[in-house]
């Protein structure tokens, strides 16, 4: 019997501000309707000038309040904590990050929450161990000085977050943020308000001294986020979305020099040589391509074969795209979710019909699966794969952000190389092959942020995350999120 998901009771999401849930001022509301078949989750409130403004007040007290005031070992302590209670209430995240983005359940059990916690326990950690730098300095005089670094925190830090991954991509901000003594004002997207929510009560149950952590929900453009990347008293802002996104972001916070980290869009070269261990290469590519429907800044949607496997690659990718899974995401068979609206599902269909018009052969897909019941008002499409296309295709060079690639081959090294670096994002690449010298040779000659070789996704939060090129500004994690979230100080004596 099919199973389908039963219909939410509509849920309010209201902003936290300095420690409360409350509406907005204008009463306005907007809806948050669930991928899987469009029923109505929640109405959530829509901020305007005037929470932006409460919010970032709020943040800048607590600064100079209690959390300004606490050592990094009491911060961190809290911080470990929030990391507990998010484990503690790990049921309710899953459910409602399910609920807004209509992924499967055991991705969000495995992967997607577990990082939400795993990300403030990092941070915590960084936090404390880091040691700042030192110099002895002569001086004509012979008594010579002393030069050492402090950190202290950059202040009110504006945290503007997408919808793919929306915990582990806010989390991945904030803890990092509030570890280095930071106070922030979160815009989650408006596509998936529940988990910055959720967070709130969090913060609440440990401690979190308020106006620490605030969120405010709404739009882009002309609403929430705009006015909180143009407010004057926020010091930084750290955003992940789309390119295009990014440079109004800039714009808008160049009058008041706004420092500014960002994690933007990608058009990720997959590389698989004949020499791979075919089985991982097709496990490995499959998730890049379609995890998560797509939505995946790293994801695949260029992949590139060396021609004697082509055809072989290409059958068997084709294989195991028609073998997933699309269904309700309590469902433990599902292996396949939604896109996350309709807007999305219209771009990326307008990408298949794109490929078509193009000349594309349609190895799969193309279209959108026929699912049943209420599931059918979801907004599905087909994986697909397409092969044949010449490089200046627009669905070879635009992020397309659904579960699709383009497959081409290729002969030789220095050809892959210059067809993986022909972008103008740089974000990441995924190298299949056994020969572990050319690997070496290949990471070191694409531009991108992240090179992965025989895997994928496979993240140590200690290493430098971030994009070249159009793909984003800085890097996070580790110890690169304190360069973003502190202010070194050069102190000087004169012995
Ligand atoms: N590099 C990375 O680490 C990474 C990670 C995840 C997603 N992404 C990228 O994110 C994109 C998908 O996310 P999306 O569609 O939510 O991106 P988006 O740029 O449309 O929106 C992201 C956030 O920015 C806000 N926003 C939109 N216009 C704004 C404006 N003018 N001023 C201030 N805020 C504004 C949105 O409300 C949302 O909260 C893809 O391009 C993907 O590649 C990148
Ligand atoms: O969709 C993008 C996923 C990004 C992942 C991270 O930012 C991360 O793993 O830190």
């Amino acid at each position: 019997m099919t199973h389908h998901p039963a219909s939410p009771h509509p849920k309010q999401f209201q902003h936290f501000i300095d420690g409360r849930f409350t509406a907005s001022s204008s009463g306005r509301t907007f809806e948050k309707r669930r991928p899987t078949d469009n029923a109505l989750i929640g109405h959530v409130s829509e901020g305007g000038q005037e929470e932006i403004d409460a919010a970032v007040q709020a943040a800048r007290a607590a600064l100079d309040g209690p959390w300004g005031q606490m050592s990094v070992e009491e911060r961190s302590a809290l911080l470990d904590r929030v990391a507990d209670e998010i484990t503690r209430r790990f049921d309710d995240f899953v459910a409602a990050e399910m609920a807004d983005t209509g992924q499967p359940r055991s991705m969000m059990e495995h992967a997607f929450i577990p990082r939400g916690a795993a990300n403030f326990k990092i941070f915590a950690d960084v936090a404390k161990n880091v040691a700042t730098e030192a110099f002895q300095t002569a001086t004509p005089d012979g008594a010579g000085a002393l030069n050492y670094a402090i950190r202290s925190p950059k202040g009110v830090i504006g945290v503007i977050c997408p919808w793919n991954a929306p915990l582990l991509l806010m989390t991945w901000k904030v803890a990092p943020a509030l570890a280095c003594g930071n106070t922030v004002v979160v815009k989650p997207s408006e596509e998936s308000p529940g988990t910055a929510t959720l967070l709130g009560e969090v913060m609440n149950a440990v401690g979190i001294p308020n106006g620490v952590y605030n969120v405010v929900h709404g739009f882009g453009g002309h609403s929430a986020g705009a006015f909180l990347t143009a407010h004057h008293d926020v010091d930084a802002i750290t955003f992940t979305g789309e390119t295009r996104t990014g440079a109004t972001i800039m714009k808008a916070g160049a009058d008041t020099i706004k420092d500014v980290s960002f994690e933007l869009g990608g058009k990720n070269a997959g590389i698989v040589f004949a020499d791979c261990d075919f089985e991982a290469a097709i496990e490995g590519t499959m998730r890049s391509v379609f995890l998560n429907c797509g939505q995946v800044c790293l994801g695949t949607e260029r992949l590139y074969v060396e021609r004697p496997i082509f055809e072989r690659f290409v059958a068997a990718l084709k294989q195991r795209a028609e073998a997933l899974k699309p269904g309700d995401p309590q469902d433990s068979s599902t292996t396949l979710g939604p896109l996350i609206s309709d807007a999305q599902r219209a771009k990326v269909l307008s990408y298949y019909e794109k490929a078509r018009a193009e000349g594309a052969i349609v190895v799969t897909g193309g279209g959108v699966p026929e699912l049943p019941g209420d599931l059918a008002q979801g907004f599905w499409v087909q994986p697909t794969i397409w092969t044949g296309l010449p490089e200046n295709a627009a669905v070879v060079r635009e992020e397309i952000f659904g579960p699709c690639c383009h497959i081409a081959p290729f002969d030789d090294e220095a050809e892959v190389v210059r067809l993986a670096n022909d972008t103008p994002y740089g974000l990441s690449t995924a190298i299949w092959t056994r020969d572990l010298s050319r690997a070496h040779r290949l990471a070191a000659r694409i531009d991108v942020g992240i090179v992965w070789v025989n895997s994928w996704f496979l993240r140590d939060l200690r290493t430098p995350f971030g994009g070249s090129k159009q793909s984003g500004i800085g890097r996070e994690g580790g110890v690169h999120s304190l360069e973003f979230y502190t202010e070194l100080r050069n102190v000087c004596i004169k012995l």
